[in-house]
């Protein structure tokens, strides 16, 4: 009997076993999560994107989720009767749309993700980057074919004071950040794209990785007539390849961009839909998705 169970542990010890370098690796180390709001696709798998970061949490890891919301706030818009509308990847977002916004983000998403968090014990905390200056913000004016257009509250973050996220790292805590901005003099808010948020936060911090989930298995070569991942690239070879992204690939590439030369190690789109997706990249080498590396470490 006993040895019948022995027999069957086995592998679920060369399991843990397998995971030790890339724990090694990453212990004490911060690493910010982007969930996309394309990502969250039903129940199970937001339960299972919780597990998966507090095993990190668990394992020694100081993990930081940032949460999108796209979908959410598209169906939320709708209800009020309000179109939405893109230009250059971001929402274009009127003042009555900031309301609906903030409403979805901080009231709806973070809260949701906070309390699956928290099923696990009193680890996980919700705030925005309205919270203890955590992002501040100016009006964002993308330039679309040589012009610069008014998208209305769409921020550009300025300026990011870390103090409120790392004392919640410090006390053992998981912040779950909300992509909203203050602005410098604080009369208004700003809708921050989530990939841009999340990058620009994995910079400011220090962290050793940012892994943004989201609704592909990563960045397609050639979208979207194949669906070839890329699965490694130099943030140089990134940057050549920034003109050629469409839609919501590019923030999240933009994103990765920054990070990677804020002195983030590796940045990886991968895909969220897939179940413990986080949990997979600790098992395989290469990891899945794409992955951005600094120049220094070159092709491989
Ligand atoms: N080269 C590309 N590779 C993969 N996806 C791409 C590419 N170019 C554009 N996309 C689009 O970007 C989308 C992901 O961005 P987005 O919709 O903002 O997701 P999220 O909610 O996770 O931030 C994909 O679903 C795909 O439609
Ligand atoms: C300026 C801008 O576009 N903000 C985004 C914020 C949410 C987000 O980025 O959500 P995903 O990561 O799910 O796309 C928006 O309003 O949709």
């Amino acid at each position: 009997m006993t040895a019948t169970r022995k027999h069957t542990a086995l592998p679920k010890a060369q399991i843990l076993v397998e995971a030790l370098p890339w724990l090694t690796r990453h212990h004490g180390k911060t690493v910010v999560i982007k969930f996309g709001g394309n990502a969250m696709v039903d129940e199970e798998l937001k339960a299972a994107f919780a597990q998966d970061v507090v095993f990190l949490r668990h394992a020694g890891l100081k993990p930081v989720v940032v949460h999108g919301g796209g979908p959410q706030i598209s169906r939320a818009l709708d209800r009020h009767g309000i179109v939405s509308e893109f230009k250059a990847g971001l929402r274009v977002t009127t003042e009555d749309a900031m309301d609906v916004v903030r409403m979805v983000l901080a009231g709806q998403v973070q809260r949701e993700l906070v309390g699956l968090l928290n099923r696990h014990g009193p680890l996980a905390v919700g705030l925005t980057g309205e919270d203890a200056h955590t992002l501040t913000a100016t009006k964002h004016q993308p330039e679309i074919d040589g012009e610069l257009v008014d998208i209305g509250r769409v921020g550009q973050i300025t300026d990011i004071d870390t103090g409120a996220i790392q004392a919640l790292l410090a006390d053992g805590r998981i912040p779950v950040v909300s992509s909203i901005a203050r602005s410098q003099d604080d009369h208004h808010v700003y809708n921050v794209n989530a990939d841009t948020a999340a990058a620009a936060l994995a910079a400011a911090l220090g962290a050793e990785t940012l892994m943004v989930l989201t609704d592909v298995e990563g960045l397609y070569e050639d979208w979207p007539n194949s669906d070839e991942v890329i699965s490694r690239l130099t943030a140089s070879q990134l940057e050549k390849l920034l003109p050629e992204l469409s839609s919501g690939m590019v923030p999240k590439m933009e994103g990765c961009l920054h990070a990677v030369r804020g002195g983030v190690n590796t940045a990886r789109v991968i895909d969220g839909r897939v179940q413990h997706s986080i949990l997979l990249e600790i098992f395989t080498d290469e990891g899945i998705g794409t992955m951005v590396v600094p120049d220094e470490q070159g092709e491989s």
